[in-house]
């Protein structure tokens, strides 16, 4: 344990900031960086000319999105503006997406921002099951393994999404029916709008 945030950064080579977007300038505000360290923010929707101005140091600066399955070293870890030294810390963690400018970043944020809504949505599917009477350890335990058998396919890079979809599928059948009815235009546009709405903010 070090007494306060400068010591941590005296002491490191590669300072990583991690504090919730809300915090930083109560963290970061009036820290010493010098020119030589490599500063790694995984700060949600924080650019780097904002982050220079609150650090107001010379080091490279360099953003980063682990997610929560670099648990497992798996997850593919976009970095912007690429960096020998960082992505070379989260290569072995899943692997490395280096993308060239903080626009290319900000689409990749916002792609992580659907995380959560895919939970809520096996949430919602289970709820939907008890409320027709079914027990929730049955609707828990059946929705976990059809989809948990959907994560497994997304492995097999061979095939692209759509036709993994098409795999999937009987023609008008069940889930083209669902897929039609519920992920109709209207669904898919709402998508696109909510998504198109958060890049702008995090421009
Ligand atoms: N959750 C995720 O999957 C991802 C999160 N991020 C980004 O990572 C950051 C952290 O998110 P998350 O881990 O979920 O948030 P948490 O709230 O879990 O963690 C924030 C941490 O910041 C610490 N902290 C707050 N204020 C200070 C301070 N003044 N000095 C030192 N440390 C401080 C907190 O310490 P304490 O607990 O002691 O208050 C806590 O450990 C955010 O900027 C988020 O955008 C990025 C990618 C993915
Ligand atoms: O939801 C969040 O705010 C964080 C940032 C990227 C992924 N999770």
């Amino acid at each position: 344990m070090c007494a306060s945030n400068q010591d941590v950064v005296n002491r490191s080579d590669v300072v990583i900031i991690a504090v919730r977007p809300q915090d930083r300038h109560e963290a970061l505000t009036g820290l010493r960086v010098d020119d030589g360290k490599i500063v790694v923010s995984l700060m949600g929707g924080v650019a780097n000319d904002d982050l220079r101005r609150t650090l107001a140091t010379a080091a490279p600066l360099v953003r980063a999105i682990p997610l929560p399955a670099i648990h497992e070293r798996r997850s593919v870890t976009v970095t912007c503006p690429s960096h020998p030294v960082v992505d070379a810390l989260f290569e072995p963690l899943g692997g490395v997406l280096p993308v060239a400018d903080e626009a290319a970043f900000n689409v990749f944020s916002a792609l992580t921002a659907t995380l959560t809504s895919h939970y809520w949505y096996l949430a919602t599917l289970t709820s939907w099951a008890t409320g027709h009477g079914m027990a929730p350890e049955d609707a828990d335990r059946y929705v976990r393994g059809l989809f948990q058998g959907v994560g497994r396919s997304l492995s097999d890079e061979s095939r692209p999404l759509d036709r993994l979809a098409a795999a999937h599928e009987t023609p008008n059948g069940l889930n083209h029916r669902i897929r039609t009815t519920w992920f109709d235009q209207a669904n898919s546009d709402a998508l696109r709008a909510a998504l198109d709405a958060l890049l702008a903010d995090l421009r």
